[in-house]
């Protein structure tokens, strides 16, 4: 954990006011306060997909390890080639990948060879079958142009060099990392512990799946949500339930979830209500700014640790509303997350995508608009804002393929102007 205090780094920020904040310093607090778990665990490479490299993975050896064919056909000196015409070659051999390297080839001379197969000791071009010809009594002719000096070899060491860096820590490993450290031999790999994030939500309005809707109640979505973004991120989640809005309900939950957990997320009770013990319940507990963000959906939120039974974590109060609290989630928890759990992870992407229609947008806050991103008639891409923009139509999220970005100082968008998206989910 960062030894500094919400404190210490708000009083570093000048312009600093908790009903007015934007999102760019929300997020420049939040990154300074959260700070990566220490412990690594071993696993089996297979089940290191989506885990974080803990350390450096140096190349203990060569990949590939010999000069080797990219093409099945005929290895040859490249200075044989014919400036014209065509050259006939005597076939001296063949090798196979995983085969027994060929014999040194003379001048004149080339080894069939299949893709894979070390390079014969001489030969440093392969003309791939389909350019050549047979010419009887065991030669093949070659015709002019149809390679250059050089083609279709790969070379020792141009994937991966032994000694170099092959995988820097802090990686998310994806499929592509398990295939290169496998193709490096290596069987376990040195990961971070998963976070663990414990999640309730709050509200006497709210009831779990399985119980009667009551005159006046909604079923609590938010933990769904909430269990999916945090699932899809590789945290290990503790679902405490919906906890009513009582001091000593609210107070048990936060204790425990605190005790159990490195991150701490409710939903709901962090804005000026008045059943709200929530907020109350975060200030005794510990050392939490509330703010009013300049963003829309997503206005009141609280962010920062408590303490109980002599272990501390982090803390996300996020708005009660479906869509706040994903879109809360997303641009400000995932990378606090993100940093807990030791990732080096870049920020994501904006695509500059032209807008089908007009936006309405004042300037001096962040809206996140809910947007369909398609294929237009003309072949151009183009993105549509999915109908009502209520932060509480959850519809408009799952709909969207992805989130509009309507940045701070920027005002309305006309038909046609480009604008900022965010894509929901990309390839496996
Ligand atoms: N006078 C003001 N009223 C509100 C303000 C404000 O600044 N001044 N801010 C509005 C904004 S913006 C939001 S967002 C909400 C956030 O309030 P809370 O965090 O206190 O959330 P609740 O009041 O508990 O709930 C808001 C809304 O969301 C529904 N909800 C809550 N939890 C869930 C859940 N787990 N699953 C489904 N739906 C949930 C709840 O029933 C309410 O309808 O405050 C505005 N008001
Ligand atoms: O955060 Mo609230 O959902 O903007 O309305």
């Amino acid at each position: 954990m960062s030894r500094s205090s919400l404190a210490e780094i708000i009083s570093c920020l000048s312009g600093y006011d908790p009903d007015a904040v934007p999102v760019a310093q929300a997020q420049q607090i939040i990154h300074a306060l959260a700070a990566p778990v220490d412990a690594v665990e071993k696993l089996a490479l297979r089940s290191a997909l989506g885990r974080v490299l803990a350390e450096d993975v140096i190349s203990s050896i060569d990949v590939p390890q010999h000069d080797n064919s990219a093409m099945d056909g005929y290895a040859l000196r490249g200075a044989d080639l014919p400036a014209q015409d065509a050259a006939t070659f005597r076939i001296a051999g063949t090798v196979l990948a995983g085969g027994a390297p060929a014999a040194p080839v003379a001048t004149g001379e080339c080894v069939r060879i299949m893709t894979g197969a070390p390079m014969p000791p001489g030969c440093d071009t392969v003309v791939p079958q389909e350019f050549t010809r047979d010419a009887g009594s065991g030669q093949v002719s070659v015709p002019a142009g149809a390679v250059k000096p050089g083609d279709n070899r790969r070379l020792q060491g141009e994937d991966l060099q032994a000694g170099k860096p092959a995988l820097a820590q802090g990686r998310i490993l994806r499929p592509a990392d398990l295939g290169l450290l496998a193709s490096l031999g290596i069987a376990e790999v040195p990961v971070r512990r998963r976070l663990r994030v414990a999640f309730f939500s709050t509200g006497d309005e709210l009831r779990s799946i399985g119980e009667p809707l009551d005159p006046g109640c909604v079923y609590d979505s938010n933990r769904y949500t909430l269990h999916g973004m945090l699932s899809r991120l590789g945290c290990d989640v503790l679902d405490m339930g919906v906890v009513k809005d009582d001091p000593a309900s609210l107070e048990a939950a936060f204790r425990s979830a605190c005790e159990n957990a490195d991150a701490v997320i409710t939903s709901g009770g962090v804005s000026v209500g008045e059943a709200d013990y929530t907020k109350q319940m975060m200030a005794t507990l510990g050392d939490v700014a509330f703010w009013k963000i300049g963003m829309r959906p997503g206005r009141p939120m609280a962010f920062g640790k408590i303490a109980s039974g002599g272990k501390s974590a982090v803390l996300f109060g996020l708005p009660g509303n479906p869509v706040a609290v994903m879109v809360t989630f997303y641009f400000f928890a995932r990378d606090a997350l993100l940093r807990m759990m030791g990732a080096q992870a870049a920020p994501l992407p904006l695509l500059r995508v032209r807008s089908q229609a007009a936006i309405r947008k004042k300037p001096g806050r962040t809206e996140y608009q809910r947007g369909i991103l398609s294929v237009a008639e003309d072949g151009r891409q183009e993105v549509r804002i999915t109908g009502s923009q209520g932060s509480g139509i959850l519809r408009s999220m799952s709909e969207a393929n992805c989130m509009v970005v309507l940045h701070h100082e920027q005002s309305g968008v006309q038909a046609g102007d480009e604008v900022d998206v965010i894509l929901f989910d990309g390839l496996v």
